[in-house]
């Protein structure tokens, strides 16, 4: 049985209210402000409404600064840690406090608001935030940390960590809710942009001995009828050069390395030739065994990847008799073990959930045929490679030479490459499509020079010119999304927020309202950066950088997608990124971009750094050596904890 609070209450993320808005006020048009699940602590990014009415009908003209409120803005149910905290933990540029007064008893908790009496405004009397200096601070507040039914809190480092595993979490009871089965919703897709038939231009070299030849048409790979239908109805008339040259090689039964930019088509490259090899030979999942031996497994780093995975899965084997299942954390595991058991022939999942259902027992791995990890130098740098290994080692897992293993990314750093080896036979062919860590030259990439005091007010700036369009905000640390999400909102900028600590539910709900353009701006940390392929993104502002230059790649690219023209805009901080500048320069140069000269001198002024941003670019497979290298020393892989809560 689940929780019938947690099934019933809806997701209160800030939105746009609906009819009737007044044009610049901000309101939760999900929660139930009565009921005022913030009570609970629990941090992440909620608001529920001020004074006004559930649906959010407030009219006093600016929802945020809430009249009614006198019982301080964010606030949770004590245990919370939140804003409440005199500690100093919250530096000058974090504290929105400080533009709006102390609320009265602020501090207690979260940005969630006790029933409906605070909502994200304090009062006149209480301040515009609310982010209490209260002494009773708790310690869960702004930095969420729930984590299902009973309350868990993030003691440790306020930056994204990767998930933990399922057993050492509460229990989730979260279904999300049923996927739509009409047609045009499942093949519905965004055009490819002008820069499409451009992608025929990029250079690309396939390392490694007698690589079969690439295919210049669909027709040419011959899929099945019903493959063929849903490729068209999926709007593919071409294949990108990744298509032209993975399907190929996967149909020839090779393992493969494939590099190439952002957007530029991976997911398909893959799941063409395994779902056509699946057609010809014939599957076998029955339903209902308490077995599942699936032929395939996909992994992917973040939750919301995996499932953006298993939705193109799904629509690729539309009408035909395989049977794609997703397991991610986040979501209860008994819904998705029934799931699992309806039959199964390719298993998606985020690493931790699935290592929980085969440890279970529910999955066995003796018919698997395909491993594929996407985001593959995500999954086998230090923080995901443990539990690649454990894959790869579990109980009845094909060795390398018994099953086709095959990795996507944009970016692979060398040490990374020679990592992957382990789990490729010897024989695997690398393929580089354009420069291999290289930026999707379809974005184009601008920086300002700011101070971390003046970078709210480059944001707003920023915002002012993108208007309405769909703009993606990358920050640094969870705490800094919320904060930054929550300042966008009182200058009434619709805004909504996607990071680990927000429960899965929280998470779906705020991608949604992103896509669906009801809230255009998300405020995102890592958990974001890689492979989501959400429509008309427009802009992505890197508000803080990332201290690692692949993060950074992945980050722009989530604009700029299949031909289309994207934006980059990052805050360039010299006290806090110069370790970055000169991979910045080079993948500058490398996407034919233009330099600022203040980048530039920064970037080669002063000691060369061995700090982790730097790195090398391998143009091409490191079992030949490198061709281009910039000259900074290699980075590391991004460290577990600078990550998010992944899985
Ligand atoms: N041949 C094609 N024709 C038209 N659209 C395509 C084609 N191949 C892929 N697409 C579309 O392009 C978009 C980007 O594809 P996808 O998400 O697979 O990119 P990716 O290379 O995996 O990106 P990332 O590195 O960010 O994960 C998707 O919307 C996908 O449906």
């Amino acid at each position: 049985m689940y929780d019938e609070w947690e099934e019933t209450t809806t997701t209160a993320v800030t939105s746009l209210s609906g009819g009737g808005m007044q044009s610049n006020f901000w309101t939760n048009t999900d929660g139930d402000s009565r009921r005022g699940r913030g009570g609970r602590g629990r941090g992440g990014f909620k608001s529920t409404f001020p004074d006004g009415d559930d649906k959010g009908n407030n009219n006093e003209g600016s929802s945020w600064n809430n009249t009614g409120g006198d019982r301080g803005g964010f606030r949770g149910k004590g245990r919370g840690r939140g804003f409440g905290r005199t500690d100093g933990e919250f530096n000058e540029d974090d504290s929105v406090s400080e533009k709006g007064g102390r609320p009265s008893r602020g501090g207690r908790g979260g940005f969630s608001s006790g029933g409906g009496r605070s909502g994200f405004g304090g009062s006149e009397r209480g301040g515009r935030s609310g982010f209490g200096e209260g002494e009773r601070g708790g310690r869960s507040g702004l930095r969420g940390g729930y984590r299902g039914k009973e309350e868990t809190f993030n003691q440790g480092e306020d930056s994204e960590q990767k998930d933990l595993g399922d057993s050492e979490r509460p229990k989730v009871t979260y279904i999300p809710p049923s996927l739509p089965e009409d047609e045009n919703t499942i093949f519905s897709h965004y055009g490819s942009g002008i820069n499409f038939e451009k992608y025929d231009e990029i250079l690309v070299e396939v390392g490694g001995s007698n690589p079969p030849r690439a295919i210049m048409t669909f027709d040419e790979a011959k899929l099945c009828e019903s493959l063929k239908k849903n490729v068209c109805k999926s709007g593919y008339v071409k294949p990108t050069p990744v298509q032209k040259h993975g399907i190929p090689i996967i149909f020839a039964g090779r393992d493969l390395m494939a590099c190439a930019q952002t957007g530029s088509g991976k997911t398909a490259a893959f799941l063409l030739p395994i779902l056509q090899q699946l057609m010809a030979d014939g599957v076998a999942a029955s339903s209902f065994s308490e077995l599942q031996e699936p032929e395939v497994i996909i992994v992917a780093p973040t939750r919301e990847l995996i499932n953006q995975i298993y939705l193109e899965a799904r629509k690729f084997a539309y009408g035909t008799c395989v049977r794609p299942v997703v397991v991610y954390g986040g979501v209860s595991t008994g819904y998705q073990i029934k799931e699992l058991l309806r039959g199964c022939n390719v298993l998606c999942g985020t690493p931790g959930r699935l290592l929980d259902v085969i440890g279970r027992g529910k999955v066995g791995l003796t018919k698997l045929r395909y491993l594929v990890l996407d985001e593959a130098d995500r999954m086998l740098d230090m923080g995901f490679e443990p539990d690649m290994r454990r894959l790869v080692g579990s109980p009845g897992m094909p060795s390398k030479e018994d099953r086709q293993t095959l990795m996507f990314s944009a970016t692979y750093p060398e040490e990374i490459q020679k990592l992957a080896a382990d789990f490729l036979k010897t024989d695997y062919l690398f393929l580089a499509v354009g420069i291999v860590g290289g930026a999707c030259t379809d974005v184009i990439q601008e920086f300002i020079e700011v101070t971390k005091f003046s970078k709210r007010e480059k944001l707003l700036d920023v915002l002012k010119m993108t208007g309405t369009e769909r703009t993606m905000v990358f920050v640094e640390t969870k705490r800094q999304a919320d904060f930054i999400a929550t300042f966008l909102c009182q200058e009434n900028v619709p805004t909504t927020s996607i990071h680990g600590d927000r429960e899965q539910r929280e998470r779906e709900q705020a991608l949604a309202d992103f896509r669906s353009g009801k809230c255009p701006v998300l405020v995102a940390t890592s958990v974001a950066a890689r492979g989501l392929d959400i429509p008309d993104v427009q802009h992505v502002v890197n508000y803080d950088l990332p201290n690692n230059i692949d993060e950074y790649v992945h980050r722009i690219g989530r604009t700029g997608r299949c031909g289309n023209i994207g934006r980059a805009m990052s805050f360039y901080d010299s006290d806090n990124d110069s370790q970055l500048a000169r991979s910045l320069v080079t993948i500058l140069s490398k996407a034919q971009q233009e330099v600022p000269q203040w980048l530039e001198e920064s970037a080669f002024s002063g000691p060369s750094t061995s700090r982790p941003a730097m790195r090398t670019f391998g143009a091409t497979d490191s079992r030949k050596g490198l061709s281009f290298q910039d000259n900074g020393p290699k980075s590391q892989s991004q460290s577990a904890t600078e990550e998010e809560d992944w899985g």
